[in-house]
């Protein structure tokens, strides 16, 4: 069996540039380093067919970058660990410098499927930072905070970077995050929804402290990779947007 060390997650809000993962993405190369290796593949599963051994012990069967993406403060960061640690990061806001990475294995229909998921800053600055891992991810978080017009009328523009620096196939997901903060709410779901269906994106909304549909959104990304990479003639074919529709507590089927 082929093993294969991946890089260790990083804690939040890693700052030193120069500690930043490669621009290529986290994909556990052969020589075991950060670098993917020249045989791995642009954009897909990283090494379908075989396990393999991750730095932390588990072992997966595939592998996909997932990254978030939203303005700064809408939650990414707290998103993050709410789905790999199950905690809320509550008190000061440490805005994300650069980018961060955290994994997390996922047994999705008897696959293992790791997630590889960058947490990007939302600051402008880091702006030209995080175009350069666009194209190597999988799938998108987009974010935005309800208790934050000016989050939710800078989806276009996010959508319009998405569109010029992402893989055309990349998975795509709106979420409205923050929910739980109901006296401060400036944005509707009904809004959220309008602008998903435009966009023909699945949207949720979600709460990084209570937790409501966070694991949702990851495992509906998880199962979507999971089946575009591994499709069986026999497997039915699974549908994100009713996925979601269905298990998600206010979710809602947005295509257009
Ligand atoms: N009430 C509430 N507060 C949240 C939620 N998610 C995040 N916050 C708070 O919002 C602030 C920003 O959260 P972060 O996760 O750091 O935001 P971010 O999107 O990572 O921001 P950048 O790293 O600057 O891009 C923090 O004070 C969090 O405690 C949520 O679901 N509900
Ligand atoms: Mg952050």
């Amino acid at each position: 069996m082929s093993r294969k060390k991946t890089p260790k997650s990083k804690g939040a809000n890693n700052p030193a540039a120069s500690t930043l993962p490669a621009a290529n993405g986290p994909r556990p190369a052969r020589s075991g380093t950060a670098r993917p290796g020249p045989d791995a593949p642009p954009n897909g599963p990283l090494q379908p067919g075989r396990p393999l051994l991750g730095s932390g012990g588990d072992f997966y069967d595939v592998a996909f970058k997932v990254m978030l993406v939203g303005d700064s403060g809408v939650g990414k960061t707290c998103l993050l660990v709410r789905f790999k640690d199950g905690a809320f990061l509550a008190g000061t806001f440490i805005s994300t410098v650069g980018i961060d990475f955290r994994n997390k294995v996922l047994d999705v229909d008897g696959v293992k499927v790791k997630l590889q998921m960058w947490d990007t800053a939302g600051q402008e600055r880091f702006r030209s930072v995080t175009h350069a891992y666009y194209r190597d991810a999988h799938a998108l978080l987009l974010l935005y905070d309800v208790t934050n017009k000016a989050s939710f009328d800078n989806i276009q523009a996010w959508l319009a970077e998405i569109h010029e620096y992402a893989q055309h196939d990349v998975a795509l997901m709106l979420l409205g995050n923050k929910v739980d903060s109901a006296h401060e709410r400036v944005v509707k779901r009904e809004d959220g929804e309008k602008l998903a269906k435009e966009y023909g994106l699945p949207f949720m909304e979600t709460s990084a402290k209570t937790g409501l549909n966070v694991d949702l959104a990851f495992t509906a990304i998880a199962k979507e990779l999971k089946q575009r990479s591994m499709k069986t003639p026999s497997e039915p074919r699974f549908r994100l947007h009713d996925y979601i529709k269905r298990e998600g507590q206010g979710a809602s089927c947005c295509r257009p």
